[in-house]
Protein backbone atom coordinates (compact mmCIF):
# COMPACT_ATOMS: atom_id res chain seq x y z
CA UNK A 1 0.00 0.00 0.00
CA UNK A 2 2.94 2.13 0.20
CA UNK A 3 4.07 1.90 -3.71
CA UNK A 4 0.03 2.70 -4.70
CA UNK A 5 -0.79 4.12 -8.37
CA UNK A 6 -3.49 6.17 -8.38
CA UNK A 7 -6.89 4.11 -8.96
CA UNK A 8 -8.48 4.08 -12.10
CA UNK A 9 -10.36 1.32 -13.91
CA UNK A 10 -9.26 -2.44 -14.20
CA UNK A 11 -6.88 -2.87 -17.39
CA UNK A 12 -7.37 -5.55 -19.95
CA UNK A 13 -4.10 -8.22 -20.42
CA UNK A 14 -1.82 -6.49 -22.48
CA UNK A 15 -3.86 -3.82 -24.10
CA UNK A 16 -5.07 -2.39 -20.38
CA UNK A 17 -7.20 0.39 -20.92
CA UNK A 18 -6.66 1.37 -24.34
CA UNK A 19 -10.50 -0.15 -25.33
CA UNK A 20 -11.94 2.12 -22.38
CA UNK A 21 -10.46 5.73 -24.24
CA UNK A 22 -13.07 5.71 -26.88
CA UNK A 23 -12.77 8.13 -29.36
CA UNK A 24 -13.42 11.63 -27.21
CA UNK A 25 -11.01 10.64 -24.99
CA UNK A 26 -11.17 14.09 -22.84
CA UNK A 27 -14.55 12.84 -22.02
CA UNK A 28 -13.49 9.54 -20.90
CA UNK A 29 -10.71 10.96 -18.81
CA UNK A 30 -13.33 12.94 -17.41
CA UNK A 31 -16.00 9.95 -16.79
CA UNK A 32 -12.89 8.30 -14.91
CA UNK A 33 -12.45 11.18 -12.61
CA UNK A 34 -15.77 11.11 -12.02
CA UNK A 35 -15.56 7.10 -10.54
CA UNK A 36 -12.38 7.34 -9.52
CA UNK A 37 -11.38 10.62 -8.01
CA UNK A 38 -8.72 13.66 -8.85
CA UNK A 39 -6.14 11.48 -9.90
CA UNK A 40 -6.16 8.54 -11.54
CA UNK A 41 -4.08 5.87 -13.38
CA UNK A 42 -4.82 4.34 -16.66
CA UNK A 43 -2.47 1.16 -18.28
CA UNK A 44 -2.10 1.85 -22.09
CA UNK A 45 -0.14 -1.33 -23.33
CA UNK A 46 2.61 -1.19 -21.42
CA UNK A 47 2.76 2.80 -21.06
CA UNK A 48 1.17 4.19 -17.52
CA UNK A 49 -0.53 7.21 -17.21
CA UNK A 50 -1.64 9.60 -14.67
CA UNK A 51 -4.13 12.34 -15.27
CA UNK A 52 -5.26 14.53 -12.73
CA UNK A 53 -8.46 16.59 -13.31
CA UNK A 54 -9.46 18.85 -10.43
CA UNK A 55 -7.08 22.48 -9.46
CA UNK A 56 -6.07 20.50 -6.68
CA UNK A 57 -4.42 17.86 -8.22
CA UNK A 58 -3.28 20.48 -11.28
CA UNK A 59 -1.75 22.78 -9.11
CA UNK A 60 0.66 19.17 -7.32
CA UNK A 61 2.03 18.56 -10.51
CA UNK A 62 2.27 22.11 -12.27
CA UNK A 63 3.09 23.97 -9.21
CA UNK A 64 4.41 21.79 -6.05
CA UNK A 65 6.14 19.17 -8.26
CA UNK A 66 6.81 21.21 -11.32
CA UNK A 67 10.34 20.96 -11.50
CA UNK A 68 10.60 17.53 -11.67
CA UNK A 69 7.26 17.05 -13.70
CA UNK A 70 8.06 19.63 -16.06
CA UNK A 71 9.89 16.74 -18.55
CA UNK A 72 8.41 16.30 -21.63
CA UNK A 73 6.81 12.73 -22.75
CA UNK A 74 7.89 12.51 -26.22
CA UNK A 75 5.48 11.39 -28.98
CA UNK A 76 6.30 8.11 -31.12
CA UNK A 77 5.63 10.12 -34.25
CA UNK A 78 8.11 12.64 -33.44
CA UNK A 79 10.84 11.62 -35.90
CA UNK A 80 13.75 11.91 -33.51
CA UNK A 81 15.67 11.09 -30.80
CA UNK A 82 15.36 12.72 -26.98
CA UNK A 83 19.55 13.59 -27.60
CA UNK A 84 18.79 15.45 -30.45
CA UNK A 85 15.46 16.97 -29.41
CA UNK A 86 17.17 18.10 -26.40
CA UNK A 87 19.96 20.33 -28.12
CA UNK A 88 17.72 21.51 -30.17
CA UNK A 89 13.78 21.59 -29.70
CA UNK A 90 11.63 23.56 -27.01
CA UNK A 91 8.60 22.10 -27.65
CA UNK A 92 9.48 18.57 -27.88
CA UNK A 93 12.72 18.87 -25.42
CA UNK A 94 12.65 15.63 -23.29
CA UNK A 95 13.83 17.88 -20.75
CA UNK A 96 13.52 21.53 -19.13
CA UNK A 97 15.70 21.81 -16.01
CA UNK A 98 19.42 22.72 -18.07
CA UNK A 99 21.22 25.90 -19.22
CA UNK A 100 20.10 25.27 -22.45
CA UNK A 101 16.62 25.92 -22.52
CA UNK A 102 16.22 28.03 -19.38
CA UNK A 103 18.35 30.61 -22.22
CA UNK A 104 15.69 29.59 -25.28
CA UNK A 105 12.90 30.19 -22.60
CA UNK A 106 14.72 33.14 -21.75
CA UNK A 107 14.56 34.62 -25.54
CA UNK A 108 11.18 34.13 -25.18
CA UNK A 109 10.64 36.07 -22.47
CA UNK A 110 12.78 39.20 -23.18
CA UNK A 111 13.08 38.96 -26.57
CA UNK A 112 10.45 37.96 -28.59
CA UNK A 113 7.54 38.08 -26.52
CA UNK A 114 8.08 40.42 -23.69
CA UNK A 115 5.60 43.39 -23.17
CA UNK A 116 7.79 46.11 -25.50
CA UNK A 117 8.13 43.09 -28.13
CA UNK A 118 4.54 42.60 -28.03
CA UNK A 119 3.62 46.72 -28.48
CA UNK A 120 6.11 46.57 -31.41
CA UNK A 121 4.57 44.07 -33.66
CA UNK A 122 1.53 45.08 -33.17
CA UNK A 123 1.43 46.83 -36.93
CA UNK A 124 2.15 43.39 -38.34
CA UNK A 125 -0.84 41.97 -36.64
CA UNK A 126 -3.11 45.25 -37.20
CA UNK A 127 -1.92 44.99 -41.67
CA UNK A 128 -2.10 41.39 -41.77
CA UNK A 129 -6.03 41.83 -40.30
CA UNK A 130 -7.00 44.58 -42.73
CA UNK A 131 -5.89 42.14 -45.59
CA UNK A 132 -7.87 40.12 -44.29
CA UNK A 133 -10.96 42.41 -44.16
CA UNK A 134 -10.49 43.58 -47.57
CA UNK A 135 -10.18 39.82 -48.79
CA UNK A 136 -13.38 39.49 -46.98
CA UNK A 137 -15.12 42.20 -48.86
CA UNK A 138 -14.85 40.53 -51.96
CA UNK A 139 -16.69 37.08 -49.90
CA UNK A 140 -20.07 38.86 -49.52
CA UNK A 141 -22.81 36.76 -49.63
CA UNK A 142 -20.44 33.57 -49.90
CA UNK A 143 -19.83 31.46 -46.67
CA UNK A 144 -16.67 31.37 -45.69
CA UNK A 145 -14.64 28.41 -43.95
CA UNK A 146 -13.77 30.02 -40.25
CA UNK A 147 -11.24 27.98 -39.74
CA UNK A 148 -9.12 28.44 -43.00
CA UNK A 149 -9.64 31.98 -42.90
CA UNK A 150 -8.23 32.32 -39.16
CA UNK A 151 -5.58 29.95 -40.06
CA UNK A 152 -4.23 32.01 -42.77
CA UNK A 153 -4.88 35.25 -41.01
CA UNK A 154 -2.31 33.77 -37.81
CA UNK A 155 0.06 31.75 -40.02
CA UNK A 156 1.12 34.86 -42.13
CA UNK A 157 0.97 37.23 -38.84
CA UNK A 158 3.19 34.65 -37.46
CA UNK A 159 5.42 34.74 -40.30
CA UNK A 160 5.75 38.11 -40.66
CA UNK A 161 7.19 37.70 -37.31
CA UNK A 162 9.17 35.55 -37.93
CA UNK A 163 10.71 36.56 -40.84
CA UNK A 164 8.83 39.68 -42.71
CA UNK A 165 7.26 37.73 -44.98
CA UNK A 166 3.62 35.88 -45.83
CA UNK A 167 3.77 32.49 -46.18
CA UNK A 168 0.63 31.41 -47.44
CA UNK A 169 -1.96 34.90 -48.35
CA UNK A 170 -5.98 34.68 -48.05
CA UNK A 171 -6.02 33.41 -51.75
CA UNK A 172 -4.12 30.57 -51.30
CA UNK A 173 -2.98 31.16 -55.17
CA UNK A 174 0.47 30.00 -55.28
CA UNK A 175 2.27 26.44 -55.71
CA UNK A 176 4.49 27.13 -52.49
CA UNK A 177 1.82 28.32 -50.59
CA UNK A 178 -0.54 25.68 -51.26
CA UNK A 179 2.60 23.09 -50.81
CA UNK A 180 2.96 24.81 -47.47
CA UNK A 181 -0.31 24.50 -46.57
CA UNK A 182 -1.15 21.00 -46.66
CA UNK A 183 2.27 20.42 -45.38
CA UNK A 184 1.10 21.60 -42.35
CA UNK A 185 -1.93 20.70 -42.07
CA UNK A 186 -1.17 17.02 -42.77
CA UNK A 187 1.30 17.49 -39.77
CA UNK A 188 -1.53 18.25 -37.37
CA UNK A 189 -3.45 15.36 -38.57
CA UNK A 190 -0.54 12.79 -38.35
CA UNK A 191 -0.01 14.50 -34.41
CA UNK A 192 -2.92 14.00 -33.41
CA UNK A 193 -3.64 9.96 -34.53
CA UNK A 194 -3.66 7.59 -32.06
CA UNK A 195 -0.35 5.54 -32.46
CA UNK A 196 0.05 2.49 -31.11
CA UNK A 197 3.84 2.25 -30.96
CA UNK A 198 3.08 4.45 -28.19
CA UNK A 199 1.48 2.25 -25.87
CA UNK A 200 4.12 -0.68 -26.86
CA UNK A 201 7.97 0.10 -26.97
CA UNK A 202 8.45 -2.81 -28.85
CA UNK A 203 6.47 -1.44 -31.88
CA UNK A 204 8.60 2.02 -31.82
CA UNK A 205 11.02 1.09 -34.48
CA UNK A 206 8.74 -0.68 -36.63
CA UNK A 207 6.42 2.24 -36.36
CA UNK A 208 3.68 -0.27 -37.70
CA UNK A 209 1.37 2.30 -39.02
CA UNK A 210 3.63 4.34 -40.93
CA UNK A 211 2.88 8.02 -39.19
CA UNK A 212 6.43 8.49 -37.80
CA UNK A 213 8.14 7.50 -41.13
CA UNK A 214 5.43 10.01 -42.56
CA UNK A 215 6.04 12.80 -40.70
CA UNK A 216 9.86 12.34 -41.07
CA UNK A 217 9.14 12.80 -45.10
CA UNK A 218 7.21 15.54 -44.25
CA UNK A 219 9.56 17.28 -42.09
CA UNK A 220 11.92 17.35 -44.94
CA UNK A 221 9.65 18.41 -47.32
CA UNK A 222 8.86 21.46 -44.88
CA UNK A 223 12.74 21.81 -44.63
CA UNK A 224 13.70 22.34 -48.08
CA UNK A 225 10.49 25.46 -47.98
CA UNK A 226 12.41 27.24 -44.86
CA UNK A 227 16.13 26.43 -45.27
CA UNK A 228 16.49 28.82 -48.11
CA UNK A 229 14.82 31.17 -45.91
CA UNK A 230 17.36 31.24 -43.38
CA UNK A 231 20.14 30.37 -46.01
CA UNK A 232 19.76 33.57 -47.58
CA UNK A 233 19.04 35.18 -44.79
CA UNK A 234 21.97 34.33 -42.61
CA UNK A 235 24.70 35.28 -46.08
CA UNK A 236 22.58 38.67 -47.02
CA UNK A 237 21.23 40.06 -43.89
CA UNK A 238 17.92 41.90 -43.46
CA UNK A 239 16.42 43.03 -46.20
CA UNK A 240 14.82 46.14 -44.17
CA UNK A 241 12.00 47.07 -42.14
CA UNK A 242 12.22 46.04 -38.22
CA UNK A 243 13.98 43.18 -36.19
CA UNK A 244 12.70 39.74 -36.79
CA UNK A 245 12.34 36.57 -35.14
CA UNK A 246 14.88 35.52 -37.49
CA UNK A 247 17.24 37.99 -36.11
CA UNK A 248 16.84 37.59 -32.48
CA UNK A 249 17.84 33.87 -33.26
CA UNK A 250 21.04 35.10 -35.30
CA UNK A 251 21.68 37.97 -32.44
CA UNK A 252 21.16 34.93 -29.86
CA UNK A 253 24.06 32.51 -31.28
CA UNK A 254 21.35 30.15 -32.98
CA UNK A 255 23.03 27.81 -35.45
CA UNK A 256 21.03 26.58 -39.00
CA UNK A 257 20.27 23.58 -37.13
CA UNK A 258 18.84 24.82 -33.95
CA UNK A 259 16.52 27.39 -36.39
CA UNK A 260 15.63 24.73 -38.77
CA UNK A 261 17.06 21.68 -37.99
CA UNK A 262 15.08 19.22 -40.40
CA UNK A 263 12.31 21.48 -39.95
CA UNK A 264 11.87 20.61 -36.14
CA UNK A 265 13.93 23.80 -35.33
CA UNK A 266 12.15 26.55 -33.80
CA UNK A 267 10.02 28.30 -36.69
CA UNK A 268 8.36 24.75 -36.83
CA UNK A 269 7.68 24.49 -33.65
CA UNK A 270 6.67 28.24 -32.94
CA UNK A 271 3.85 27.56 -36.39
CA UNK A 272 2.86 24.81 -34.82
CA UNK A 273 2.41 25.54 -31.29
CA UNK A 274 1.20 29.22 -32.41
CA UNK A 275 -1.25 28.46 -34.85
CA UNK A 276 -3.69 25.81 -34.70
CA UNK A 277 -4.38 26.63 -31.08
CA UNK A 278 -5.77 29.84 -31.79
CA UNK A 279 -7.05 29.43 -34.95
CA UNK A 280 -9.33 26.81 -33.18
CA UNK A 281 -9.75 29.24 -30.38
CA UNK A 282 -11.10 31.91 -33.36
CA UNK A 283 -14.21 29.08 -34.58
CA UNK A 284 -14.83 28.46 -31.50
CA UNK A 285 -15.77 31.91 -30.13
CA UNK A 286 -17.37 32.51 -34.00
CA UNK A 287 -19.75 29.80 -33.40
CA UNK A 288 -20.59 30.58 -29.65
CA UNK A 289 -20.89 34.04 -30.41
CA UNK A 290 -23.36 32.93 -33.88
CA UNK A 291 -25.35 30.57 -31.34
CA UNK A 292 -25.43 33.33 -28.62
CA UNK A 293 -27.28 36.50 -29.65
CA UNK A 294 -26.88 38.63 -26.28
CA UNK A 295 -23.28 37.82 -26.20
CA UNK A 296 -23.08 38.81 -29.85
CA UNK A 297 -25.18 42.12 -29.31
CA UNK A 298 -23.08 43.08 -26.42
CA UNK A 299 -19.92 42.31 -28.40
CA UNK A 300 -21.55 44.55 -31.09
CA UNK A 301 -22.56 47.38 -28.80
CA UNK A 302 -18.67 47.01 -27.33
CA UNK A 303 -16.60 47.65 -30.88
CA UNK A 304 -19.09 50.16 -31.71
CA UNK A 305 -18.94 52.42 -29.04
CA UNK A 306 -14.83 51.74 -28.84
CA UNK A 307 -13.57 51.32 -32.48
CA UNK A 308 -12.98 53.94 -35.56
CA UNK A 309 -16.50 54.19 -37.75
CA UNK A 310 -16.06 53.03 -41.17
CA UNK A 311 -14.59 55.81 -42.84
CA UNK A 312 -15.62 56.45 -47.34
CA UNK A 313 -17.54 52.64 -46.80
CA UNK A 314 -14.20 51.13 -46.03
CA UNK A 315 -13.68 49.58 -42.93
CA UNK A 316 -11.10 51.35 -40.20
CA UNK A 317 -7.84 49.81 -39.56
CA UNK A 318 -8.18 48.24 -35.92
CA UNK A 319 -5.89 49.56 -33.64
CA UNK A 320 -4.63 46.51 -31.03
CA UNK A 321 -4.21 48.85 -28.32
CA UNK A 322 -7.61 49.60 -28.05
CA UNK A 323 -8.98 46.05 -28.61
CA UNK A 324 -6.68 44.84 -25.98
CA UNK A 325 -8.54 47.04 -23.37
CA UNK A 326 -12.04 45.68 -24.23
CA UNK A 327 -13.61 44.53 -21.20
CA UNK A 328 -16.04 42.49 -22.91
CA UNK A 329 -14.31 40.76 -25.90
CA UNK A 330 -11.64 40.18 -23.38
CA UNK A 331 -14.61 38.10 -21.51
CA UNK A 332 -15.34 36.21 -24.62
CA UNK A 333 -11.51 35.08 -25.70
CA UNK A 334 -11.70 33.85 -21.68
CA UNK A 335 -15.37 32.09 -21.88
CA UNK A 336 -14.35 30.13 -25.00
CA UNK A 337 -10.47 28.85 -23.91
CA UNK A 338 -12.52 27.53 -20.73
CA UNK A 339 -14.92 25.78 -22.83
CA UNK A 340 -13.01 25.09 -25.80
CA UNK A 341 -9.57 24.46 -24.38
CA UNK A 342 -7.81 24.30 -27.73
CA UNK A 343 -5.23 21.76 -26.15
CA UNK A 344 -7.30 19.68 -23.61
CA UNK A 345 -5.07 17.51 -22.06
CA UNK A 346 -2.26 20.44 -22.37
CA UNK A 347 1.00 19.10 -23.86
CA UNK A 348 1.81 15.53 -22.35
CA UNK A 349 4.62 15.93 -19.40
CA UNK A 350 6.45 12.68 -18.11
CA UNK A 351 8.12 11.96 -14.55
CA UNK A 352 11.97 11.31 -15.31
CA UNK A 353 12.02 9.31 -11.77
CA UNK A 354 9.53 8.06 -9.19
CA UNK A 355 7.78 10.45 -6.90
CA UNK A 356 4.67 11.03 -4.68
CA UNK A 357 1.82 12.24 -5.99
CA UNK A 358 -1.00 12.87 -3.07
CA UNK A 359 0.21 9.69 -1.37
CA UNK A 360 0.18 8.03 -4.62
CA UNK A 361 3.14 6.80 -6.23
CA UNK A 362 3.96 7.51 -9.89
CA UNK A 363 6.45 5.67 -11.05
CA UNK A 364 9.42 6.63 -13.63
CA UNK A 365 8.22 7.33 -17.26
CA UNK A 366 4.78 8.11 -16.96
CA UNK A 367 3.29 9.85 -18.78
CA UNK A 368 1.37 12.64 -17.11
CA UNK A 369 -1.72 14.64 -18.10
CA UNK A 370 -3.63 17.17 -16.90
CA UNK A 371 -7.75 17.46 -18.24
CA UNK A 372 -8.04 21.01 -18.42
CA UNK A 373 -10.72 20.55 -20.42
CA UNK A 374 -13.06 18.16 -17.47
CA UNK A 375 -11.60 20.96 -15.09
CA UNK A 376 -12.93 23.76 -16.76
CA UNK A 377 -16.58 22.25 -17.20
CA UNK A 378 -16.48 21.00 -13.36
CA UNK A 379 -20.02 22.49 -11.77
CA UNK A 380 -17.93 22.10 -8.45
CA UNK A 381 -15.30 24.07 -9.53
CA UNK A 382 -17.49 26.42 -11.89
CA UNK A 383 -20.90 26.61 -10.01
CA UNK A 384 -22.64 29.31 -12.07
CA UNK A 385 -24.08 27.12 -15.56
CA UNK A 386 -20.74 25.64 -16.18
CA UNK A 387 -21.66 24.17 -19.39
CA UNK A 388 -23.50 27.55 -20.29
CA UNK A 389 -21.33 29.88 -22.72
CA UNK A 390 -21.30 32.81 -20.18
CA UNK A 391 -18.73 35.85 -20.39
CA UNK A 392 -20.13 37.66 -18.11
CA UNK A 393 -18.68 35.17 -15.20
CA UNK A 394 -15.45 36.53 -16.11
CA UNK A 395 -16.86 40.45 -15.90
CA UNK A 396 -14.84 41.63 -12.33
CA UNK A 397 -13.59 38.33 -11.83
CA UNK A 398 -10.01 38.33 -11.10
CA UNK A 399 -9.58 34.48 -12.81
CA UNK A 400 -7.26 34.41 -15.26
CA UNK A 401 -5.44 32.35 -17.72
CA UNK A 402 -1.52 33.35 -16.24
CA UNK A 403 -1.13 29.81 -14.21
CA UNK A 404 -1.84 31.27 -11.09
CA UNK A 405 -5.96 30.20 -11.32
CA UNK A 406 -5.51 26.26 -11.31
CA UNK A 407 -9.08 26.24 -12.18
CA UNK A 408 -8.46 27.67 -15.21
CA UNK A 409 -5.43 26.95 -17.11
CA UNK A 410 -5.87 26.60 -20.92
CA UNK A 411 -1.72 27.96 -21.52
CA UNK A 412 -0.87 25.28 -18.40
CA UNK A 413 1.23 26.87 -15.81
CA UNK A 414 4.62 26.29 -13.98
CA UNK A 415 8.31 25.89 -16.39
CA UNK A 416 6.61 24.62 -19.44
CA UNK A 417 3.87 27.17 -19.74
CA UNK A 418 2.88 28.41 -22.99
CA UNK A 419 5.63 31.00 -23.64
CA UNK A 420 3.56 32.51 -26.12
CA UNK A 421 0.35 33.70 -24.20
CA UNK A 422 0.64 37.48 -24.47
CA UNK A 423 0.58 37.23 -28.58
CA UNK A 424 -2.13 34.56 -28.69
CA UNK A 425 -3.75 37.56 -26.24
CA UNK A 426 -3.41 39.89 -28.62
CA UNK A 427 -3.70 38.39 -32.27
CA UNK A 428 -6.98 36.35 -30.96
CA UNK A 429 -9.47 39.46 -29.92
CA UNK A 430 -8.16 41.25 -33.01
CA UNK A 431 -9.32 38.82 -35.44
CA UNK A 432 -12.40 38.38 -33.39
CA UNK A 433 -12.99 42.44 -33.32
CA UNK A 434 -12.29 43.21 -37.14
CA UNK A 435 -14.55 40.48 -37.92
CA UNK A 436 -17.34 41.86 -35.80
CA UNK A 437 -17.02 44.97 -36.30
CA UNK A 438 -16.62 45.01 -40.49
CA UNK A 439 -19.63 42.75 -40.83
CA UNK A 440 -22.84 40.95 -40.12
CA UNK A 441 -22.33 37.05 -40.21
CA UNK A 442 -25.39 34.66 -40.69
CA UNK A 443 -24.97 30.87 -41.12
CA UNK A 444 -25.36 29.97 -45.00
CA UNK A 445 -28.20 27.57 -45.13
CA UNK A 446 -30.56 28.95 -43.07
CA UNK A 447 -30.18 26.84 -40.20
CA UNK A 448 -31.34 28.06 -36.88
CA UNK A 449 -28.29 29.15 -35.07
CA UNK A 450 -29.21 28.22 -31.46
CA UNK A 451 -29.24 24.21 -33.57
CA UNK A 452 -25.48 24.52 -34.37
CA UNK A 453 -23.70 21.26 -33.96
CA UNK A 454 -20.92 21.80 -31.69
CA UNK A 455 -19.79 18.34 -31.46
CA UNK A 456 -15.60 18.09 -30.70
CA UNK A 457 -13.17 16.58 -32.64
CA UNK A 458 -10.57 15.04 -29.96
CA UNK A 459 -6.53 15.50 -30.85
CA UNK A 460 -3.50 17.29 -29.59
CA UNK A 461 -6.07 20.25 -30.72
CA UNK A 462 -9.42 20.48 -29.71
CA UNK A 463 -11.21 21.44 -32.90
CA UNK A 464 -14.54 22.07 -33.82
CA UNK A 465 -15.72 18.49 -36.02
CA UNK A 466 -18.09 19.88 -38.45
CA UNK A 467 -16.10 23.30 -39.97
CA UNK A 468 -18.20 26.24 -39.27
CA UNK A 469 -19.20 27.80 -42.38
CA UNK A 470 -20.81 31.50 -42.27
CA UNK A 471 -21.28 34.24 -44.44
CA UNK A 472 -20.24 37.81 -44.13
CA UNK A 473 -22.64 40.16 -45.17
CA UNK A 474 -22.19 43.74 -45.17
CA UNK A 475 -22.00 45.70 -41.61
CA UNK A 476 -24.81 47.19 -40.35
CA UNK A 477 -22.86 48.99 -37.24
C1 LIG B 1 -4.84 30.08 -27.89
C2 LIG B 1 -3.56 29.95 -28.17
C3 LIG B 1 -2.62 29.04 -27.44
C4 LIG B 1 -2.88 28.12 -26.46
C5 LIG B 1 -4.22 27.77 -25.82
C6 LIG B 1 -1.61 27.50 -26.11
C7 LIG B 1 -1.47 26.53 -25.15
C8 LIG B 1 -0.29 25.87 -24.89
C9 LIG B 1 -0.16 24.75 -24.00
C10 LIG B 1 -1.29 24.13 -23.21
C11 LIG B 1 1.14 24.36 -24.01
C12 LIG B 1 1.74 23.18 -23.26
C13 LIG B 1 2.12 23.54 -21.87
C14 LIG B 1 2.58 22.34 -21.08
O1 LIG B 1 3.32 21.51 -21.60
O2 LIG B 1 2.20 22.23 -19.90
C15 LIG B 1 1.84 25.25 -24.91
C16 LIG B 1 3.19 25.18 -25.16
C17 LIG B 1 3.85 26.02 -26.04
N1 LIG B 1 3.31 27.07 -26.75
FE1 LIG B 1 1.38 27.66 -26.72
N2 LIG B 1 -0.63 28.07 -26.86
C18 LIG B 1 -1.19 29.02 -27.69
C19 LIG B 1 -0.52 29.84 -28.57
C20 LIG B 1 0.83 29.88 -28.74
C21 LIG B 1 1.53 30.84 -29.57
C22 LIG B 1 0.88 31.97 -30.37
C23 LIG B 1 2.86 30.52 -29.51
C24 LIG B 1 4.03 31.18 -30.18
C25 LIG B 1 4.05 31.53 -31.42
C26 LIG B 1 3.00 29.36 -28.63
C27 LIG B 1 4.18 28.73 -28.34
C28 LIG B 1 4.31 27.65 -27.49
C29 LIG B 1 5.57 26.95 -27.24
C30 LIG B 1 6.93 27.28 -27.86
C31 LIG B 1 5.27 25.92 -26.33
C32 LIG B 1 6.24 24.91 -25.74
C33 LIG B 1 6.76 25.38 -24.40
C34 LIG B 1 7.68 24.36 -23.74
O3 LIG B 1 7.55 23.17 -23.97
O4 LIG B 1 8.52 24.80 -22.98
N3 LIG B 1 1.75 29.01 -28.18
N4 LIG B 1 0.96 26.18 -25.43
Amino acid sequence: SKHRLPPGPKPWPIIGNIPHLGKQVHVSLQRFSQLYGPLISLRLGSQLVVIASSPAAAAEILRTHDRLLSARYVATVVPYDTVELDRKAIVWASNCNNDRWKAFRAMFRNQMFSARAIESQAAVRERKVARMVEFLQGKLGEPVKIAELAFAAIFDSLSNLMFSRDCIGFESSSETANRLKSLIWRMMELGTKTNFADYFPVLKKLDPQGLRREMFRLCNELYSVWQPEVKERRERGRPGGAEDFLDIFFENGLDDDQIDWLSLGFLQELFSAGTDTSMATIEWAMAELIRNKGAMDELRDELKTKLSPPLDGKPALIDESVVAQLPYLSAIVKETLRLHPPAPLLLPHRAPETCKVMNYTVPEGTHIVVNVWAISRDPKVWEDDPMSFKPERFIGSSVDFRGQDFEFLPFSAGRRMCPGVSLATRQIPLVLAALVRSFDWSLSDGEDPTELDMSEKFGTTLEKERPLLLVPNRSSL
